[in-house]
């Protein structure tokens, strides 16, 4: 699994916070935004069907008090207060004939008078009829002057709703003679009251008086019947339209309402509350999810963008660092951006070679020495035993691959511990010093001196053979034999020599030269052993 950088998750978990208080305050902001709007949207919903309704009940009804008007009046050319006169009647009912055929929506036009008779065409009255106690000739008189409220009542005979419009009639005196009434069938306002919405499926429509009586009712067995709830929510000081909200026996509605005052009727839309809650609550969390996906999405863009352009540099130099550290040749490939953070790993990874750089100058200088005090003798800053094994492994093997000759001399201060016991180990060591001293001097840069152990040297001698060996052998004593040394004069030395062969091994050369310089002790000292 990829491993993330503590930069990574910090930066990650940053911006996740400020991502998360962002859609927490957007989510409030837009929810409330959402909720009031979707309220709003629904009280227009409810508002133009409503006006809608009122519309459509309006033009239904208008023709309706027209013809009421007009056949009341003198204009018509009839004088209803001769309805006793043949002539008049034949005329009213012909005017009643003529209305019904042009106007569609007259079920029944009648008229009453104060003798209680009553024309009308193709209708035969009960036997004891009378019209003035009728409710709707009744309905009229308390109007006078103006038209009737509109009254809906059930035909005993169709079972068909009506609505019912009646107005005085009068005669030259202006005294009441007696009612005209238009009866209209509902069925299209039922039908208009009846249609559904289909975002709101629980919006319905409602016609009342303005008493709370239910007029008109999609459910047939609600007129006649009274609407308190609503009603009591209705502003006494009635206004022509306005929207409410109201407890129905638990159910919370949201409704709107339309005054038709010539007809005294209320048109109501309403519409259960939960039922537009509903597709708000579905928009708001379509929304959110639509917010909060985003803004995931934003966020995890976001973090991968920063670790790109911040961390992924970063994670190069250390990578960058670590490789010049352990002193890989072949860098990584990777070019630093051209930012801020570019420039600091530049000038990080162009540190971090110079120190190495400078590090590695340090450790070859101290390599060095520690090489040359590893292979020096303290004493007398010659080559000591061990450099002296190098020397002599080298010409070995040189000899092994090349034949190349050289030979091997070994020597020792006669009677050293005199010099020690007589003038003291400090003169004795100056001794060792100045001995060393005058040999090098004598020997060539090629050769190599070194102290093989107390008053004991060796030279190794690279291209010598035993002669030339024998002749630098006797350089070295003539040297040593003019050399005054301050206390003790001059010094003698036991030499033995050897040049290597086909037949020595680099223990058994040793061994051979050690036992010449014994020979030559042997002898007497102050002499070269070379056979
Ligand atoms: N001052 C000093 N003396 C040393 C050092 N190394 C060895 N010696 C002395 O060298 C002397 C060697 O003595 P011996 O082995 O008896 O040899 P010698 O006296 O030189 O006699 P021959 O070799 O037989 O001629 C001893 O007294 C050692 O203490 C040193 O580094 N400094």
């Amino acid at each position: 699994m990829k491993q993330f950088s503590k930069l990574q998750r910090q930066i990650f978990a940053i911006t996740t916070t400020l991502a998360l208080i962002t859609i927490v305050i957007i989510s409030v902001c837009i929810a409330s935004l959402l909720y009031t709007q979707g309220i709003d949207n629904a009280e227009s919903v409810l508002r133009n069907k409503n006006r809608s309704v009122t519309t459509l009940i309006d033009g239904y009804v208008a023709p309706l008090r027209k013809a009421v008007e007009y056949t009341g009046s003198f204009a018509s050319g009839v004088d209803h207060s001769r309805f006793r006169e043949q002539e008049t009647q034949e005329k009213i009912l012909s005017l009643f004939e003529v209305l019904q055929n042009t106007i569609p929506n007259i079920h029944y036009i009648f008229s009453g008078y104060e003798n209680g008779a009553l024309l009308i065409n193709d209708y035969t009255p009960p036997a004891g009829f009378n019209a003035v106690i009728r409710p709707w000739y009744q309905a009229a008189i308390t109007s006078h002057p103006l038209i009737s409220d509109g009254i809906p009542y059930q035909d005993i005979n169709s079972k068909k709703w009506l609505v019912s419009f009646g107005k005085t009639l009068l005669d030259g005196d202006n005294n009441i003679v007696g009612v005209i009434s238009i009866d209209a069938g509902m069925d299209a306002i039922v039908k208009a009251l009846a249609i559904r919405d289909e975002k709101y499926p629980t919006i319905y429509n409602f016609v009342m008086d303005t008493e709370g009586k239910i007029l008109i009712h999609p459910d047939e067995t609600l007129p006649d019947t009274l609407h308190q709830e609503i009603f009591s929510h209705i502003p006494e000081k009635m206004n022509a339209s306005g929207s409410l909200s109201y407890d129905d026996g638990g159910q919370k509605k949201l409704a709107h309402f339309n005054r038709i005052d010539e007809l005294g009727w209320i048109v109501v839309t309403e519409v259960n509350l939960s039922d537009v809650r509903q597709p708000i609550l579905e928009t708001i969390t379509s929304t959110l999810l639509m917010i909060v996906l985003g803004s995931l999405f934003t966020t995890w863009l976001m973090s991968y963008i920063l670790s790109r352009h911040l961390i992924l540099p970063l994670k190069k130099l250390q990578n960058r660092v670590q490789e010049i550290t352990e002193g890989k040749d072949e860098l990584d490939k990777y070019v630093f951006p051209n930012n801020e953070i570019g420039k600091i790993s530049e000038a990080i990874e162009k540190l971090t070679e110079k120190a190495l750089i400078q590090k590695n100058i340090e450790l070859k200088d101290t390599n060095a020495l520690l090489s040359t005090i590893s292979h020096t003798d303290q004493l007398t800053s010659i080559a000591n035993r061990r450099k002296m094994m190098e020397v002599l492994y080298a010409e070995v093997s040189r000899f092994q691959r090349k034949h190349r000759p050289f030979s091997v001399l070994m020597f020792d201060i006669d009677h050293f511990k005199r010099v020690n016991d007589t003038f003291g180990h400090e003169v004795g060591d100056q001794v060792l010093i100045e001995l060393a001293q005058v040999v090098k001097a004598t020997i060539r840069n090629t050769d190599t001196l070194g102290r093989w152990g107390g008053e004991e040297f060796v030279i190794v001698c690279p291209n010598t053979d035993q002669k030339m060996a024998l002749n630098i052998a006797e350089k070295i004593f003539s040297a040593i034999h003019s050399y005054t040394f301050p206390l003790q004069g001059n010094v003698t030395v036991s030499l033995g020599l050897s040049e290597f062969t086909a037949k020595h091994s680099l223990e058994s050369i040793l061994v051979e030269v050690d036992q010449k310089m014994y020979r030559a002790k042997q002898a007497g000292r102050n002499q070269i052993q070379f056979r």
